[in-house]
């Protein structure tokens, strides 16, 4: 082929939230953690990530879009990765199009990146996690590399080291390692996304402006200052992992709520017992956890479980669509929306669960009753921006039609 030709590969990747959190590293370069973890992976149809990765003769040099801005490619995260996958690239033949790449011309390529997320991004809803488990994903395509999804996941665990755990679908544990070369840190899936698919998942964004302390940065001053979190890593995690698996191979929601509290809980006074302390929950957080405790002992039974990550935002994991219906009800007594807010801006992903809550229109939030269980009925409009809810998802995928790719098949550029 004698014209300029353009090779591209367009994938879709979720994005996950521990319920065993990630937070410390060994090693900073290779992102090793002290720690395993285990994370849900949610459904890409309400939070995903979208790659397009193009190779032409034509490009210059390699080239990253975001969110439609060009962003720098320089950082040794991005490098890191790219060099790993490079380092797999193998042949690849496009014979209708007379396109022949050699495992030795892909050092000399220069390759385009164009990413979307199609949620906020660096605001504690783990953007990084998905975005760098697309990139290695799709480039690992591109260059029709030969690795499973878990040795790719050591590659994007060289980006961020939660979007390791990107790389698969259901419930995915991140298994820590020993070996110094980083290369037995990797994910791995305990159960796919069918196993417990009656789980209900309502994220509760409080605030989507980029955070003070990034989590790199934050888990970074933990393991310099922090003993709790030695104690953690060394005689706490290791056990909850063995009974966080069972509880996930069981089912069984009230071992699986209890863990989850449990760990968010025990990581954000890791948090606290850092110097300078970080505090990444806010007084919206904390209403959150006490109206879901009340509702669970009032109950008997935990109906549903809440984690947080680096950020203020709740993620709430109802037992089933009943659980999470009447959730929504007393997240939507206490949180109404602001009056210039159609409720269909205010609660986006699944929708199907307002029905089941009753709730068609503003009037229906107005009208709603305090929770049977709570002295104090005082409502906080405004201070929760949106919900979100969606459910356990699958893993990355390739997306086969054109249309759906961020760059010109013509120019490589983004559309
Ligand atoms: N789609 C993407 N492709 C590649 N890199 C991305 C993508 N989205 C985000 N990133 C990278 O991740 C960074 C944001 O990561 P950060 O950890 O600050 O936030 P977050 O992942 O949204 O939140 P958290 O990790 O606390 O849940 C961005 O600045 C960018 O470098
Ligand atoms: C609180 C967490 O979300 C921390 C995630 O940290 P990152 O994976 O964003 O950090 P880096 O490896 O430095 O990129 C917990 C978790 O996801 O396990």
């Amino acid at each position: 082929m004698s014209e300029p030709w353009v090779k591209m590969v367009t994938a879709q990747t979720p994005t996950n939230i521990a319920v065993i959190k990630y937070w410390g590293k060994r090693d900073e370069t290779l992102i090793l953690p002290v720690n395993d973890s285990i994370s849900i992976t949610l459904d890409p149809a309400h939070l995903c990530t979208t790659t397009t990765v193009a190779v032409s003769p034509s490009f210059v040099q390699d080239r990253m879009w975001l969110n439609g801005k060009e962003i720098s490619l320089s950082g040794g995260r991005y490098q890191n990765c790219l060099r790993e996958i490079r380092a797999r690239a193998c042949d690849i033949e496009d014979k209708e199009r007379g396109i022949k790449i050699s495992k030795k011309d892909w050092e000399k390529l220069h390759v385009h990146i164009a990413s979307y997320n199609n949620f906020p991004t660096a605001a504690g809803l783990a953007s990084s996690a998905a975005g760098f488990a697309c990139l290695v994903f799709a480039l690992a395509k591109l260059m029709n590399a030969k690795e499973d999804n878990s040795e790719l996941s050591a590659i994007a665990r060289q980006g961020s080291g939660s979007a390791c755990r990107s790389l698969f679908g259901g419930f995915v544990k991140w298994n820590m390692g020993k070996v110094e070369d980083g290369s037995d840190s990797l994910a791995i899936q305990v159960v796919d996304e069918k196993h417990w698919h009656d789980l209900v998942i309502i994220i509760a964004v409080v605030s989507s402006r980029e955070k003070e302390t990034s989590s790199t940065t934050g888990m970074h001053e933990t393991v310099e200052t922090s003993l709790l979190l030695q104690h953690r890593a060394k005689e706490i995690v290791p056990k909850r992992i063995v009974q966080m698996e069972m509880s996930i191979k069981n089912r069984d929601f009230a071992s699986f709520a209890h863990l989850t509290c449990a760990d968010s809980n025990q990581f954000h006074a890791v948090c606290l017992d850092t110097c300078p302390p970080i505090f990444y929950m806010n007084d919206t957080s904390h209403r959150i956890i006490s109206c879901v405790e009340k509702w669970n002992r009032s109950e008997g039974t935990p109906q549903v479980a809440y984690t947080f990550d680096a950020g203020p935002n709740a993620v709430l994991i109802a037992h089933n669509r009943k659980a999470a219906a009447q959730l929504l009800q007393k997240l939507l007594f206490y949180f109404p929306p602001n009056s210039d807010t159609q409720l269909n801006s205010y609660v986006l992903g699944d929708k199907s669960i307002l029905k089941d809550a009753g709730i068609e229109d503003l009037k229906d939030v107005e009208a709603l009753p305090p929770p049977s269980e709570i002295k104090d009925a005082a409502r906080y409009k405004g201070d929760v921006s949106y919900f979100i809810c969606t459910r356990p998802g699958r893993g990355p995928v390739l997306l086969s039609d054109e249309s759906q790719a961020l760059l010109s098949p013509e120019t490589g550029l983004p559309k």
